[in-house]
């Protein structure tokens, strides 16, 4: 494979990137030409925050074509372009062969939740001392355990079995389905899951079925009324989201039921609290990388 590699202004790039498309490139990726110097420049804000920037002020392209004649050809008809006439080809070198998939897999290793809970990819061994594992591949849906909020939530449920073992459980925003299977392996029943992605719904049914795990997967309507009550409601989603969904999720916390609530950063402690203040007292039970983790129980 070979790879042009360009440099465009923030004005060229979406330009830029279809033409290549056309032009059959195989992936195509973007990348903040000042990356790592001083004029790098932040694209996404803070999580809930508006994106300060549509993109930057120069971009590197990357894009990879089967052969060096199809890769060239590109250039030289991009450049060719009136609006491309600037572009500047930084580089058009091979890419030297690699076995994509090891490369791949060996960025995700299993994941420990607890010294005997593990979270292993379908290509590894689990661990000895794991006698709790969820089998989970990267997919479509957000979930693999590696992010902090995920390994908080399960963490909850792997300490806090009293709660979890022969309960109702509804997974608010399941993503992969990975809170909803940890706490099937720790004896929850039955369970619903739920997310506004289709994509997730799909990937949580297929994650249950590849571990053995019985639930119910839909769009959140399938969490039934308002008044549905479950002993254990877990949300990890976003301050935003979880403020607006305040009413609704309380809502669905049976009598003596713990809520569980992820996603949220140090900072938004006092306004998620505010929020769920009507109805459930919040505190804060677990914090990880500066995210932090939200659980209240109704009385019974
Ligand atoms: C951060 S992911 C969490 C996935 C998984 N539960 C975990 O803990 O790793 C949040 C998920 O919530 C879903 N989501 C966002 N807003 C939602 C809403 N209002 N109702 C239901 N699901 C929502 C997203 O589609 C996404 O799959």
């Amino acid at each position: 494979m070979f790879e042009l590699v360009l440099l465009a202004r923030e004005e060229q790039v979406e330009s830029v990137s279809d033409a290549l498309m056309e032009l059959e490139a195989l992936s195509i990726s973007v990348e903040d030409a000042d990356a790592d110097t001083p004029s790098e420049q932040a694209l996404f804000g803070e999580p809930d925050m508006p994106a300060p920037k549509a993109g930057w002020q120069r971009s590197t392209l990357r894009a990879l074509f089967p052969d060096e004649s199809s890769a060239t050809d590109a250039a030289t008809l991009l450049l060719a372009q009136e609006w491309a006439a600037d572009l500047q080809v930084h580089s058009l070198q091979p890419v030297p062969e690699q076995d994509w998939v090891r490369l791949t897999q060996s960025q995700f290793a299993p994941v420990e939740i607890t010294p005997t809970f593990w979270i292993v990819p379908s290509w590894h061994e689990a661990p000895a001392a794991a006698t709790q594992v969820i089998r989970l591949d990267p997919g479509l849906a957000f979930g693999t355990g590696t992010h902090p909020t995920t390994r908080m939530c399960l963490r909850w449920i792997a300490t806090h079995e009293a709660a979890v073992r022969g309960r109702r459980v509804l997974d608010y925003g399941c993503g992969s389905g990975i809170l909803a299977i940890g706490a099937a392996l720790f004896g929850a029943a039955p369970i619903d899951a739920v997310d506004i992605d289709p994509a997730a719904i799909q990937s949580t049914r297929d994650n249950a079925h590849a571990n053995g795990v019985t639930l119910e997967a839909g769009l959140p309507e399938r969490a039934g009324s308002p008044s549905a009550a479950y002993p254990l409601v877990l949300a990890n989603i976003l301050a935003t989201p979880l403020k607006l969904l305040a009413p609704l999720l309380s809502a669905h916390v049976a009598a003596g039921g713990h809520l569980v609530l992820a996603g949220i950063l140090e900072r938004q402690a006092a306004e998620l609290q505010a929020a769920y203040a009507p109805w459930l007292a919040l505190e804060v039970s677990d914090r990880e990388d500066g995210w932090i983790l939200m659980t209240a129980r109704r009385a019974a």
